[in-house]
């Protein structure tokens, strides 16, 4: 009689698996590779930017009050006793009716307080020395880029878990971090079996498939901010894979296993768990494609046996092993991200469980539209491609109509969210 598994719902699943969730340990990395990492530390503004006051034109620094009663009627003439480029700083007094040359971005001169741009003076040379015209006034602070306006000393700029951006990696660069704290990366090995997979470069055979979920999931991994170890594919014998998991257990700060977790004669892995002392956390989710998603731990680390169909692997990846590697990392935001959507197309096929559907997300007169990407069974590889989303649709419907509103997931952010969020209806 085969086993009869009780599935339990997605929330659930993920509320028994963060219990084992783990945090990493910081390494230093130079900040040209820092990109697409995670912050090991806050990063806290040690200085005010800018911290000079500063030109954010080119044109003449004055002193304002010498402007005071310049008008088109009653222009007023300026002495140019100097210039200054950004990085050179002027150092000499500057008296009344002066003005010094002044580039963007170069230190305001002491005395002065505001900037004419180079269009508004009319510059000319009297008894060879340098004068400007200028008909208009100006206060005090007028195009002047102030000390700590962009910044202040201590403010905290990003928290420790962020994902680094370009945004971040100039952020990083501003305050002086030529390396950078980043949490590790971890490790997280690949399995996968069947005796049907094909090696990559191996040409097709009668009822032979080549292994496209080694590749998938590394590459999901890396996504998500993991390191993946590739340990190879092996043939559905419980002998040869129960030694292959047991080894890349022990290297790894987590296992993924693809295929032969189901029922079947051939799926070995609830046999490799049970050999192993693992203890199965689920084996059963009320959703698809995943259905068959077990989650197992051992000595704290993590298994996760995923299905070995394609876009059941991938949907399972994303809803189960994504939030790990981010929590790994320090995020608070460890899930993916959750919208609302039209739907795009009719998805007419009535479901009890909650359906996580391949779709492409489009944007229309304002509104996000999800498309569902190609033919919606477990064991197709065609419908990933196009997907940057996975729409939501609960269980217990009929089915839905195009234009129905939906919760999309955005698979491709790096944002992510919170639990919270994530788990809102
Ligand atoms: N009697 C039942 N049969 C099945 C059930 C069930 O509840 N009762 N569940 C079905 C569901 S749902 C899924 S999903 C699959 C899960 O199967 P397994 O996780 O055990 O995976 P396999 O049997 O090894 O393979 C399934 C499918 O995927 C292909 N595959 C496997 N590995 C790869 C790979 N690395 N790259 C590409 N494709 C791969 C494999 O050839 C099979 O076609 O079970 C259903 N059956
Ligand atoms: O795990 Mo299965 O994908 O629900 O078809
Ligand atoms: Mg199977």
């Amino acid at each position: 009689m085969v086993e009869r598994r009780k599935p339990i719902k997605v929330n659930e699943a993920i509320e028994r698996l963060m219990v084992y969730s783990v945090k990493g340990n910081q390494e230093m990395i130079p900040i040209e590779q820092s990109y697409g990492r995670f912050l090991g530390e806050e990063l806290i503004a040690d200085h005010d930017v800018p911290l000079f006051d500063r030109s954010p034109y080119d044109g003449f620094a004055i002193r304002s009050r010498d402007s005071k009663n310049a008008s088109r009627e009653t222009p007023i003439n300026l002495e140019v006793i100097g210039e200054i480029g950004a990085g050179s700083v002027f150092e000499e007094p500057i008296g009344e009716m002066q003005a010094v040359r002044i580039m963007t971005g170069a230190q305001m001169p002491e005395d002065c307080d505001a900037v004419v741009m180079l269009e508004l003076a009319k510059e000319f040379e009297e008894d060879e020395k340098s004068y400007f015209q200028l008909k208009r006034s100006f206060h005090s602070g007028d195009n002047v880029s102030f000390k700590g306006e962009d910044t202040r000393e201590g403010t905290v700029l990003a928290k420790k878990g962020t994902y680094i951006n370009p945004g971040v990696v100039a952020l990083l660069a501003t305050f002086g971090y030529k390396h950078v704290p980043v949490t590790k990366k971890p490790t997280i090995g690949i399995i996968a079996t069947g005796s049907e997979l094909l090696q990559i470069d191996e040409p097709l055979q009668p009822g032979k498939i080549r292994n496209s979920n080694a590749y998938m999931t590394q590459a999901q991994i890396e996504r998500a901010g993991g390191q993946a170890i590739y340990y190879g594919q092996f043939s559905d014998q419980f002998s040869v894979c129960f030694e292959q998991v047991k080894n890349a257990l022990e290297k790894v700060d987590f296992l993924i296993t693809t295929g032969g977790v189901s029922v079947g004669d051939y799926d070995y892995l609830p046999e490799i768990y049970e050999a192993l002392g693992a203890k199965i956390l689920f084996n059963k989710v009320g959703m698809r494609p995943g259905s068959v998603t077990t989650i197992a731990e051992i000595n704290g680390k993590l298994l996760f046996g995923l299905s070995g169909n394609p876009s059941a692997c991938y949907v399972g990846l994303e809803l189960f092993v994504r939030p790990i590697i981010r929590t790994f990392l320090h995020s608070s935001q460890p899930f993916v991200k959750k919208e609302v959507a039209v739907l795009g197309g009719d998805f007419p096929k009535p479901n009890p469980f909650d359906r996580f559907v391949r779709a492409d997300l489009t944007y229309q007169d304002g509104k996000l539209i999800a498309t569902p990407s190609g033919l919606d069974k477990s064991n197709v590889v065609s419908s990933l491609a196009s997907a940057n989303v996975l729409i939501l649709l609960p269980g217990g419907t009929r089915g839905y109509q195009k234009g129905s509103e939906v919760k999309v997931l955005l698979i491709e952010d790096q944002m992510g969210t919170t639990y919270e969020n994530f788990n809102r209806k």
